[in-house]
């Protein structure tokens, strides 16, 4: 959304009563279900559940490349452009808090580390993690892990600027050098099933 003529990414807070990753901040998402016809449709349904956004308010442009999470699920982030005026109504079951972040504090963070991150199949990378404070709200949030890595990804395709902190593109092919990260974690992971089968 464009907020004081800047673009910004929602975000939400998980509740703390999910069984996984509680406490911690995400996108609205989720798995696919049969009725879903592509990760599109999931995203869409996952928000309407979650946040209460109606899918038709949302003007999707496009898919990125995916991730994977720590349970090495495929994770497949699709970016939607949705109007300033929409109102958060968190479905309290799994969402505790929803809020935004101008999507530049991607590439220019006020406070930032990175921790070396090794997957469970032994792939070293590295994982960001963003400290955002809302002045407005008087409230710090934590992103990390998946989220912040497409939070960043998604900052440098629209900015198309060098970030403040080393990441693991070749900013001169982002787009082919995010996809070969991918295929490599992807490989390591599939070389591991297929030796346990
Ligand atoms: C750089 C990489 C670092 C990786 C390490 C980290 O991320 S560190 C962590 C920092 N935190 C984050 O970044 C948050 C990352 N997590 C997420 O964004 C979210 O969990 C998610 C979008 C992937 C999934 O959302 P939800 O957990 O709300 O999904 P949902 O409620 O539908 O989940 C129902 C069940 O389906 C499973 N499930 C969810 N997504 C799935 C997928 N893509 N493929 C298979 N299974 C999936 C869940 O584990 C859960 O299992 P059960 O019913 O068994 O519970």
């Amino acid at each position: 959304m464009v907020r004081e003529g800047k673009l910004h990414l929602l975000l939400t807070l998980r509740s703390m009563q999910l069984r996984r990753s509680p406490g911690q901040v995400c996108f609205p998402g989720g798995k696919s279900e049969a009725i879903d016809k592509d990760e599109i449709d999931t995203a869409l349904r996952e928000a309407k559940e979650e946040v209460g956004l109606q899918p038709e308010k949302v003007e999707v442009i496009c898919r990125l490349v995916p991730g994977i999470d720590k349970m090495n699920h495929l994770v497949t982030p699709v970016v939607g452009f949705i109007e300033d005026t929409f109102q958060a109504t968190p479905n309290p079951d799994e969402v505790s808090d929803v809020f935004v972040v101008p999507l530049e504090y991607f590439v220019k963070p006020l406070n930032y580390k990175t921790l070396p991150y090794k997957t469970s199949t032994g792939y070293l990378s590295r994982m960001h993690c963003f400290i955002y404070d809302d002045h407005e709200h008087k409230v710090s949030f934590k992103i990390w892990g998946l989220t912040a890595h497409f939070a960043v990804f998604l900052a440098l395709v629209v900015f198309r600027k060098r970030p403040t902190f080393e990441v693991d593109y070749d900013l001169d092919d982002l787009i082919s050098s995010s996809e070969k990260n991918f295929m490599n974690l992807y490989a390591s992971l599939y070389k591991r099933k297929k030796s346990n089968l």
